[in-house]
């Protein structure tokens, strides 16, 4: 992903670059004018000349620090775009993922990692790699040249040199690297604990869990700010070191020049250049170290991100036969599944005829959604057949198979935007029709009252909404949609008796001619569906009308007799 998104800026890192090699042209070439210069004024030879190399050297520094101003652009644009490119391929990347090693990433877990992966992809490309070939690099073979047009011997000295800032790195960096791989691990573990504090306030308030969460995190942020201590230290400690030894260099450089001076072979311009280019040969390798120590903690954090991330894809969400047009009939032959090697389902097999509406029933745990999703084509199956209008749901190309379905999940039915976009997501349509569609499922006196109508954010996983007029909400979309497949996850769980009746008579009559399939608990509410579908610990326990299995299924009579005691009169 790092290569795609340095593609897409290639002409801006090539600007940025091409920048960076003139600006450290420019300063080390100045330092030779300038040495030109100071001997010159040494020498008083001639106004001309001086006036010529004065404008040089003043044109040198004036370019260079314009060029120091307009590298910004690209600078800012790079430093941002990459990370926020590397987000945007993230969520493209999801968008396709296999589903099941979605949901087992987990999705804090998920966000977590690719904000790390995209802030350590931008370093490495950024803060690394561009900084090596826009600044250090240049920097330093500029100044070996010019060095060597003077005195290539001095180039031993540079060499003894740059083995001892080796040796010094080495000495330090090591640690370095052990502090801040664990100052990395915590600050996840800080986020991590943050993020379950900030999002489970009911769970934690009412268990009185938030005393030792903020122990947990307080001691996290002791060590957080300890190993910050110690690196901020370290790094002071490394340069401090690097800074006495350029100190050191200078002074044999200027002995060396002075004795050279003093016997005729150099001049004082000379002597001033050799003392500025040591400080310009020895400050890319004292930051190259430290960065490489970055880069090697980025490139952990980096890889992580693109292992997730380029981990399996749904194999035919963009790719198989085209669905262009929908009847809904749905078979499962002998299918089989599991999540992570634990049997789930158990040979099922049951038809969902066209037309018809056909409920899906059984005990918490019994595979119900599990049977959704293969559905769905969500999961995948272990073994067996899922057919959807006599094809093979695997070599249906899925992504044109959901234009003809509506799905409405059991956790989050409804998303963060307006009352409007939930409805019809992009599409347009008057507002006399989203209230009308409203109206029916109860809920456009509510929306009318708000401030802002249909307007209105119902905010994370509609927080602002009651589970039931969340339902509701979503099923305001379905009906809007009029897809031929209409496939409700426990539509009406969080509804009183009374809505979920007058509801669920809307939803069968306004969705009458439609293949309807809903998991529900609420026996009462699917009591005049075509089929209902009983199942149990993973197998079928039996199919058929309300009325077959209550005559023939001990097991469902066994369910309906645990629904609410007034229900129960309803099926004489
Ligand atoms: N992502 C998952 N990873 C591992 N096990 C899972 C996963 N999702 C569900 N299960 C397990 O699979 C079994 C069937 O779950 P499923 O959600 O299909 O049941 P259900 O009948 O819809 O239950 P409920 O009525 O409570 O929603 C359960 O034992 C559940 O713990």
């Amino acid at each position: 992903m790092l290569k795609k998104a340095m593609l897409m800026y290639k002409w801006t890192i090539f600007i940025y670059i091409l920048m960076g090699v003139t600006t450290q042209f420019l300063g080390t070439a100045g330092i030779r004018v300038f040495q030109k210069l100071l001997d010159h004024i040494a020498q008083a030879t001639g106004l001309r000349d001086g006036f010529t190399l004065l404008f040089l050297y003043g044109a040198m520094l004036i370019g260079a620090t314009l060029l120091h101003y307009l590298q910004e652009y690209p600078h800012t644009v790079l430093s941002t775009g990459i990370s926020e490119q590397l987000k945007v391929m993230a969520l493209g990347k999801v968008s396709g993922m296999d589903y099941a090693a979605y949901q087992n990433t987990g999705t804090g877990d998920l966000i977590k990692l690719i904000d790390n992966g995209a802030h350590a992809g931008k370093n490495i490309l950024h803060s690394f790699f561009l900084r090596i070939l826009h600044e250090l690099l240049p920097g330093l073979l500029f100044s070996l040249f010019f060095i060597s047009l003077y005195n290539p011997q001095l180039m031993l000295v540079i060499g003894i040199g740059y083995l001892a800032v080796f040796l010094l790195s080495q000495l330090l960096l090591g640690r370095l690297y052990r502090i801040k791989s664990k100052l990395l691990a915590n600050q996840e573990k800080m986020s991590a604990l943050s993020v379950r504090g900030f999002m489970e306030l009911a769970v934690f308030r009412l268990n009185r869990r938030y005393k030792k969460e903020l122990e947990l995190l307080q001691a996290t942020a002791g060590e957080i700010v300890r190993n910050s201590v110690r690196i901020r230290m370290i790094h002071e400690a490394f340069f401090a070191l690097f800074a006495l030894l350029v100190i050191m260099i200078k002074l044999a450089v200027l002995v060396y020049g002075a004795r050279s001076l003093l016997a005729g072979h150099s001049s004082i311009g000379t002597l001033a250049a050799m003392i500025m280019f040591v400080d310009q040969i020895y400050s890319p390798i004292a930051i190259f170290n430290v960065l490489y120590v970055e880069y090697k903690l980025n490139a952990v954090a980096y890889r992580r991100f693109e292992e997730t991330l380029n981990g399996p894809e749904d194999a035919n969400l963009h790719v198989g036969k085209e669905v262009d047009l929908l009847r809904g009939k749905v078979d499962f032959q002998d299918v089989s599944f599991g999540y992570e090697g634990r049997g789930v389902l158990n040979h099922v097999t049951f038809s969902i005829e066209p037309g018809c509406s056909t409920a899906i029933i059984g005990a918490s745990g019994s595979g119900k959604s599990t049977i959704i999703k293969l559905m769905l084509g969500l999961l995948k199956k272990s073994s067996g057949h899922i057919l959807v209008d006599g094809t093979d749901i695997d070599s249906l190309k899925l992504d044109s198979l959901y234009r003809h379905l509506s799905y409405i999940s059991q956790e989050a039915p409804v998303f963060d935007t307006c009352i409007r976009e939930n409805i019809l997501f992009d599409e347009e349509r008057p507002d006399e029709e989203i209230y009308r569609m409203l109206e029916q499922v109860q809920l456009k006196e509510k929306v009318q009252a708000l401030p802002e109508g249909l307007e209105t954010k119902i905010g994370e996983k509609g927080m602002k909404l009651s589970g039931g007029e969340k339902q509701r909400l979503a099923f305001a979309r379905v009906l809007a949609q009029q897809r031929n497949l209409v496939i409700l996850d426990e539509p009406v769980s969080a509804l009183d008796n009374k809505t979920e009746k007058s509801l669920m008579d809307t939803i069968l009559n306004q969705l009458a001619g439609k293949t309807l399939v809903i998991v529900t608990h609420r026996l009462r509410s699917i009591r005049h569906v075509d089929t209902i579908i009983l199942v149990r610990n993973g197998e079928i326990a039996g199919i058929g009308s309300f009325e077959s299995l209550m005559a023939g299924s001990p097991y469902f009579r066994e369910l309906w007799s645990l629904e609410e005691p007034a229900s129960s009169s309803d099926a004489g």
